[in-house]
């Protein structure tokens, strides 16, 4: 059995607006999904997951959709969650030739899922990787990411960044702008998370600001504004103005709440953290629930946080300087 596991992240700045082609640069964060592979004698692919939100789950199918077994979660939660081992599966057979090839995977993750920390690109990572090693073949990092691009690409239904994908495979803070994807240096940045206790649907949430950027000029100039945003907020980070960063990543949430992907207690996060003295706040991710990040030296906003409704877990997140990590 091969393991790998890779981190999650945060969006300093830039996401949605970086599905068409403007930069963003995320930070990864420790948090990680851990999946191991196993290959099996037959062509089966069985998967077991611990940490959906639901109570754990087994499913062991051959690969075609009819041949799924029933097992006890709803049928769209299977799906989705189902959707990226498969496609992380698909790339594995890509690089090694073997078709056939069954594999039992088991996935343990301490990323909240949907909820805008990269649950889905750590997971394709560390599949990726772990199911690439078993096989004898170890991945260079940058077609690891590429790779793991391709299974996002295909599950989110032909929309997607490389900004997650290539974030949790490198680590660190990193930069994206098409496929122009590098590392950044960048200072301890003291990360506030809070979480709803909620998620976004990431395809659905893309597809939304992608209707309103054809439907109004306006909302297309906002799409191009969170671009100079990012280009100045690449210049805070690497003088370490936090005080400059804090205000750019308000004005970045001002723009995703126009474009229609915050929501009641994303806000009300984001507001309690900001009137705590934070420097900054604003979602991550792809939105509609989930979490916010909030820069703050002092215990002010996540204490803050604690207290608010809607604010079901709030955790200070160390920068993830590794990426895929080769466990086993
Ligand atoms: N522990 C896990 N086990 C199986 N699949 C997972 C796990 N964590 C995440 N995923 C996959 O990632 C999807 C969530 O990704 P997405 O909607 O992009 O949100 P995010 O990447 O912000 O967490 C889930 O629907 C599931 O397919
Ligand atoms: C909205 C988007 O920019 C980021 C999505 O991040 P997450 O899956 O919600 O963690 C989409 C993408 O870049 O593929
Ligand atoms: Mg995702």
């Amino acid at each position: 059995m091969a393991v790998s596991s890779a981190p999650g992240k945060v969006y300093l700045f830039g996401e949605h607006a970086v599905v068409y082609g403007e930069p963003a640069v995320p930070c990864a964060i420790e948090v990680r999904a851990r999946v191991g592979v196993e290959q099996r004698s037959d062509n089966k692919l069985r998967i077991h997951s611990e940490d959906l939100s639901l109570d754990g789950f087994t499913v062991e199918y051959a690969g075609s959709a009819d041949e799924r077994p029933d097992v006890d979660v709803s049928e769209s939660l299977l799906t989705a969650a189902m959707g990226y081992v498969d496609g992380a599966i698909e790339q594995v057979r890509d690089v090694t030739g073997d078709d056939d090839v069954g594999f039992d995977v088991t996935i343990e993750s301490d990323i909240p899922l949907g909820a805008g920390l990269g649950s889905s690109a750590a997971v394709a990572v560390a599949a990726i990787d772990a199911g690439t090693r078993e096989l004898g073949t170890t991945l260079e990092i940058d077609e690891l990411a590429e790779r793991a691009y391709q299974t996002e690409y295909d599950v989110q239904g032909g929309q997607a960044s490389r900004a997650d994908t290539f974030c949790s495979a490198t680590g660190g803070a990193v930069r994206v702008e098409g496929d122009d994807c590098r590392s950044l240096e960048a200072p301890d940045l003291p990360i506030v998370i809070g979480f709803d206790g909620g998620a976004g649907d990431t395809g659905e949430l893309v597809a939304g600001v992608r209707g309103l950027r054809e439907e109004y000029e306006f909302a297309a100039d906002t799409v191009e504004s969170i671009g100079d945003i990012v280009r100045n907020g690449e210049q805070a980070l690497a003088e370490g103005n936090i005080e400059e960063l804090g205000r750019l990543m308000n004005f970045n949430h001002g723009l995703l709440s126009a474009l229609g992907v915050s929501s009641r207690s994303l806000d009300s996060m984001v507001w309690a953290a900001r009137d705590a003295g934070a420097n900054g706040a604003k979602l991550t991710g792809a939105g509609g629930g989930g979490c916010i990040v909030a820069l703050d030296e002092s215990d002010e906003a996540e204490t803050a946080l604690s207290y608010t409704p809607g604010c079901k877990d709030t955790f200070r997140a160390e920068l993830a300087d590794t990426g895929v990590r080769r466990v086993e």
